[in-house]
């Protein structure tokens, strides 16, 4: 896209969000800063992107005849998915009629919806290092697979399910059927079947964010963010910084990875690649073909953050992953079920030095849903970390 129209009148260049979270509420900012005519899709009123969009829709994204009206009603030059669960083949049937154009290709978000797709092709087409693995459908199958394959101790997930939902790591057989149980209960759309994989000794995680740009010649290329290092608890990203230090083999072998696994996935946009890593081996866990929740540390690190870059590259803009500082990110979670909460202690947080936070606005909390996140800057990751951490703290949120 080289000619940018203005937003409310007939020329807008207009970009539809399915999913309009956290992530998307900072991509629709990024997006209006560029004079985008904004439409935040979510499952609920009031999600976050919808408090700052042009327009706010809802809809069950999983339902193809609910997103084919909206798509073909709203007419984006660009769908950009913001969460996994969409019906993501009718993405790619919209796609193929030429209709829109969907972020970063309909066929990679169809991909990475589910664990299968995406696994399937690190593992077995691009020949990726992973976990062990097997995608079962019973609770006898998960059984068999552990007894014959997997071992203890392991890792079962929905198929379909994001930020650690629906997840166990279990030491034993004991534990097979309450996992089995878990999972039924937690995948986001209800699908019987989850997978197990063998659990990797990592000695750190790491997201390499990766960004699909065009260049000056009208060609995408390849560039990456300095790595994040980040802490996950039941599955959920809990705290974040940027950069991570790594010796340079695992570097360059991340790096490899996120280049295969982007360049099959294609299209143009930020990638969050998920991989572990021990010395000097690297294991990949699986992508987001958008912006991440560990990336979030990038809007307090980063020129152009996570949201900006994704903005920028989708509408086929120059873009720039320079590091500005070492920075860190602390997760504000609800702490408590109830709709319409107050949060405590904003002003307490923001005395932390070098520290800034953001509030979601999600109009329902429970305890373990984020709500908000802590950021914090300095002249290294570890002060960083304890400030981010202090400053989240300070945040007490409760019910009105
Ligand atoms: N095979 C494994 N071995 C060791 N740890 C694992 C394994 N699989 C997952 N984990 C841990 O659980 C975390 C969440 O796993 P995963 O990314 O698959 O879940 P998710 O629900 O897709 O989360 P998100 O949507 O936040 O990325 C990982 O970041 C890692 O800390
Ligand atoms: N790991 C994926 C991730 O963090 N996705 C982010 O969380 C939102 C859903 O939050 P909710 O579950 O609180 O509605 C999504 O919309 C996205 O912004
Ligand atoms: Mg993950």
């Amino acid at each position: 896209m080289t000619t940018f129209g203005t937003p409310l009148s007939p020329h807008a260049t207009k970009v539809m969000l399915l999913g309009s979270g956290e992530l998307g509420k900072e991509v629709l900012i990024a997006l209006q800063r560029l004079g985008v005519e904004t439409i935040a899709v979510d499952r609920y009123e009031h999600a976050p992107g919808q408090q700052v969009a042009h327009h706010a829709r809802t809809i069950t994204m999983s339902d193809p005849a609910q997103l084919k009206a909206l798509v073909e009603k709203e007419k984006p030059h660009l769908v950009v998915p913001e969460i996994e669960a969409i019906a993501t083949p009718m993405l790619e049937e919209l796609e193929a009629a030429g209709t829109v154009r969907v972020i970063p290709t309909a066929r990679a978000a169809r991909l990475t919806m589910d664990r299968e797709g995406i696994r399937r092709l690190a593992a077995e087409t691009l020949g990726l290092p992973t976990s062990p693995y097997v995608f079962c459908d019973s609770l006898a199958e998960l059984q068999a697979a552990i007894d014959s394959k997997i071992g203890y101790p392991c890792i079962i997930k929905p198929v379909m399910s994001s930020s650690g939902k629906g997840q166990s790591k279990i030491a034993g057989s004991a534990d097979v059927k309450a996992a089995w149980d878990y999972a039924m209960a937690g995948g986001r759309v209800s699908h019987g079947r989850v997978i197990v994989e063998g659990f990797i000794d990592f000695d750190y995680e790491i997201t390499q964010l990766t960004v699909r740009a065009l260049g000056a010649d009208g060609k995408v290329e390849t560039h990456f963010c300095d790595p994040i290092g980040h802490i996950q608890a039941s599955g959920d990203y809990i705290e974040s910084w940027q950069p991570h230090p790594m010796r340079e083999a695992a570097l360059q072998k991340s790096r490899d990875i996120a280049r295969a696994v982007t360049d099959n996935l294609g299209g143009q946009g930020i990638f969050g690649v998920e991989l572990f890593v021990k010395g000097d081996d690297v294991w990949f866990s699986e992508v987001s073909p958008r912006p991440h929740d560990t990336g979030m540390v990038t809007m307090c690190t980063q020129w152009q953050n996570q949201f900006e870059l994704h903005a920028r590259a989708i509408l086929g803009l120059p873009v720039n992953t320079a590091l500005k500082s070492p920075g860190a990110s602390a997760v504000i979670y609800g702490g408590v079920d109830a709709t319409g909460i107050v949060f405590d202690g904003v002003a307490e947080a923001l005395r932390v030095p070098n520290t800034d936070i953001r509030l979601f606005g999600k109009p329902e909390s429970f305890v373990k849903r984020r709500m908000g996140v802590a950021l914090a800057f300095d002249a290294d990751v570890e002060a960083a970390r304890v400030n981010a951490k202090l400053a989240a703290s300070k945040v007490r949120p409760h019910a009105a």
